[in-house]
């Protein structure tokens, strides 16, 4: 069971994810994997470091300055697409492996956050998703929370976040699973919790399912294999 999950820029992703964790939920977190591809000497860091010059890592060190660079790609689209192009192959090769990975350790639940899931890059992952959750809260909660959060950001700047992606308002007609984030944490912590049980309640009829299956197979070899060796001993003696 892949689960995608998606929103707004500070919509609530995190916060859903992180409750979704502690009940013990593995999720795959797209902004965490390309923070590592950007670490010093990573080869998409050289990339980053070659196409936007020396000045966007911070003074006296080889670590990229987020925030300068952050200002620079959400107010121009080209630089934002170069960004991408150099960040985006990395990411969604380090997520097929890790997806690959936990299919293999039989993992039955996957909830992969990914923040651009209906924007071009990540959409190829839709088809793979049994379910997609948007987090949702209105255009204002979203801005008064970006700005919480990243206080250095101008209002200029942090709606240029916002316009960097689809809006709210369209992702959630393309949800299965929508949480409501206008309210309070626990709020959205009761819907985590719904929408855990479902998980959970479509991995026991995966798990029904799987069995019966095997049920299945297991009859048809208890009662066909005796009849097979009955025919095939029939179809020598009239060969003879
Ligand atoms: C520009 C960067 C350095 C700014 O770093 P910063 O620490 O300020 O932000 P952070 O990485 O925590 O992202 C915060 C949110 O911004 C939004 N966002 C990030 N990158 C993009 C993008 N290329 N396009 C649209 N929205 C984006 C997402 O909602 C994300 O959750 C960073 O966001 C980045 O490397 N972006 C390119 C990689 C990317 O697309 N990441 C998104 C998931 S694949
Ligand atoms: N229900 C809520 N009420 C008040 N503040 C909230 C609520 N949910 C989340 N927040 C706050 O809003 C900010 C954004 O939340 P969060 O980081 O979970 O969003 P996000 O969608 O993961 O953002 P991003 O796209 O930037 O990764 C955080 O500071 C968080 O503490």
């Amino acid at each position: 069971y892949l689960v995608g999950l998606t929103g707004g820029i500070a919509s609530g992703k995190s916060t859903v994810a992180d409750q979704l964790r502690r009940m013990g939920v593995l999720v795959i977190d797209a902004d965490s994997v390309a923070k590592s591809a950007l670490e010093p000497r990573q080869p998409a860091w050289a990339q980053v470091v070659r196409e936007f010059g020396p000045g966007v890592l911070l003074p006296d060190s080889d670590e990229i300055d987020r925030d300068r660079l952050g200002a620079i790609v959400f107010a121009d689209a080209g630089k934002r697409a170069k960004l991408n192009a150099i960040v985006h192959p990395t990411v969604y090769r380090e997520i097929a492996y890790q997806l690959i990975y936990h299919f293999f350790m039989l993992e039955q639940v996957v909830v992969l956050e990914l923040p651009l899931l209906f924007e071009k890059s990540g959409a190829g992952m839709l088809p793979w998703l049994t379910e997609v959750v948007v987090v949702y809260c209105r255009p204002e909660q979203q801005l008064k929370r970006l700005m919480k959060r990243n206080p250095q950001l101008t209002v200029e700047q942090a709606k240029q976040r916002i316009a960097a992606q689809l809006p709210l308002d369209s992702k959630v007609t393309k949800a299965t699973v929508v949480i409501d984030n206008q309210h309070s944490e626990a709020h959205s912590r009761d819907q985590a919790v719904r929408l855990y049980k479902r998980l959970l309640a479509s991995r026991a009829q995966w798990i029904s399912r799987s069995l019966f299956t095997a049920g299945v197979a297991v009859l048809a070899a208890v009662v066909g294999l005796p009849f097979y060796l009955w025919s095939a001993r029939l179809s020598r003696s009239t060969a003879l």
